[in-house]
Parts: structure tokens; C-alpha cells; sequence
């Protein structure tokens, strides 16, 4: 794979559940190195790009690369690409984030990840926290172990699907430290949020769903300002 391919290729992408069109003929590319936003309102299709990526719902029709393997005939590779953080679920109450941590050690088969994962804990925060069962974890606290989780492998793919949603600034700006590592490292990420301001501050190319469909794509810097609200808005009516 040269540097000019794109390393996430999604090419009319339909996701049908029942009489619901989730997703309606999607197309997108994302690089390495690069960040991109999927941005929207509520029910536009974000979290459901986002878990036919991470190998979790498959496409209804459509072609989907990650990292080259097509995430229908070749789930596993492509799950092994990815660091993925949903929307919602995910994390196991009864247990803690060093068990989550230690868990996803495992299966990946990781060497030295106990150093890396204790510097990623303080970094947002949750090393207090590390042997606490996530039962009593407010929502922010929740997402924040979702991102370390996502990102402790450092995965050629980072998916992270809301990761700002309740999410304090210190949270915030270590989720951008986070982003801003795996982009230096030449990893490829896509951020999946509802938030115009964050989605620009974490991304540098942002994708405008809406309806199950993929409206604009365009620089972060032309999303900014009074102007690029009102651009935003108007993708949106
Ligand atoms: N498992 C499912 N079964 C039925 N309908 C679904 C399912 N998952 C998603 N949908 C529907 O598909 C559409 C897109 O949902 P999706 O969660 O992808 O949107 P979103 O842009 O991520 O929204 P939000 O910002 O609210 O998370 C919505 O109409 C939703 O109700």
C-alpha cells in the first residue's frame, strides 16, 4: 500500500436493518497520517459507518477496505488493523481498567504494555481509578477508558466513536493527544461525532453525513468561524 492510497476506502456502502436504511451509498477514503471527522446530527449514519469499520455490523452492499482487508471476506484482519472505541457499551462492569487492559493484552498477545498502559491511565486520568470495577464509572469516565483501550495497541486504524461525548476538557485534550500521537506514528483515524468545534480541532478533513449519506467533504479550516457554522448548517436543512 503506497502513501497516496487510502488506507480506510469505503466505496457505496449501504446498511439496511429491516425497513431502516442506516446508511445509504456511502463513499469515503481516509490516509495515514491523517484524521478525519464524520460529522452529523443524530440518527445520520455516523455510528453505524463506524461499526461496519470495526468489523461489528456487516455492509447490506458495498466495499469496504481496512488497512487493504475487506472487512466482509477478511473480518478478522481487518478487526486486528483497528483500535476501536463505540458509541456506547463495550466495557465490562464487573471488572476493572486494568483487567480491560491486561483482557485486550492478551488477545493481542502484547509484550511491555504495562508501562505504556499506566502512562495512558494518567494521561486521562484513571489511574486512581485502575482497580475500580467500572460499574460505578460516570459516563465520562467510561469514555475516556474506551479511547485507552482503543488506542493502547497503537493501531494502524483508530476508530473513536464519540469519544468527546461527556467528556471534561482534560479529557478532551488528552483524546487529542491521543489523535495527534497515532497521526505522528502514521496512523489513520476517524472520529465520529456530532460536535462541529471538536470534530475541527481533532481532525483535519471532515466528512458531513447526513440522512444515511455523505453531503461534503471538506478541509477542517473551511468548517470553522461564523462561516463555516453556516456552512455546516446549511449541509444540514
Ligand atoms: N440496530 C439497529 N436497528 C435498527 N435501526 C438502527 C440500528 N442501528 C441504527 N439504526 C438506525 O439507523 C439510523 C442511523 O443510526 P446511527 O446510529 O448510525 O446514526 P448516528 O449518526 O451515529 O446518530 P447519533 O449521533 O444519534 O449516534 C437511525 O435511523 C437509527 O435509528
Amino acid at each position: 500500500m503506497t502513501n497516496s492510497e487510502p488506507v480506510v476506502d469505503v466505496r457505496g456502502l449501504h446498511v439496511r436493518f429491516g425497513e431502516v436504511e442506516a446508511v445509504a451509498g456511502i463513499d469515503l477514503a481516509a490516509y495515514a497520517g491523517q484524521a478525519t471527522a464524520l460529522l452529523g446530527r443524530n440518527g445520520a449514519g455516523k455510528s453505524t459507518t463506524m461499526r461496519v469499520l470495526a468489523g461489528v455490523v456487516p455492509p447490506t452492499a458495498g466495499t469496504v477496505l481496512v488497512a487493504g482487508h475487506d472487512v466482509r471476506r477478511d473480518t478478522l484482519a481487518a478487526k486486528q488493523a483497528t483500535g476501536y472505541c463505540p458509541d456506547v457499551g463495550g466495557l465490562v462492569p464487573r471488572a476493572t481498567p486494568w483487567e480491560h487492559l491486561q483482557l485486550s493484552a492478551r488477545l493481542r498477545r502484547l509484550d511491555d504494555w504495562e508501562g505504556p498502559a499506566r502512562d495512558l491511565l494518567e494521561r486521562f486520568e484513571l489511574g486512581d481509578v485502575a482497580h475500580r470495577v467500572t460499574a460505578g464509572f460516570s459516563h465520562g469516565m467510561g469514555r475516556r477508558l474506551s479511547v485507552v483501550l482503543a488506542a493502547m495497541h497503537q493501531p494502524q486504524v483508530l476508530l473513536l466513536d464519540e469519544p468527546f461525548d461527556g467528556v471534561d476538557p482534560i479529557g478532551v485534550d488528552a483524546t487529542m493527544d491521543v489523535i495527534a500521537d497515532a497521526r505522528a506514528r502514521g496512523a489513520c483515524v476517524l472520529v465520529s461525532t456530532h460536535l462541529r468545534e471538536l470534530a475541527i480541532r481533532a481532525c483535519t478533513t471532515v466528512s458531513v453525513l447526513r440522512g444515511g449519506s455523505r453531503v461534503a467533504t471538506m478541509g477542517s479550516a473551511d468548517m470553522q468561524g461564523e462561516e463555516g457554522a453556516r456552512a455546516y448548517r446549511s449541509l444540514l436543512e
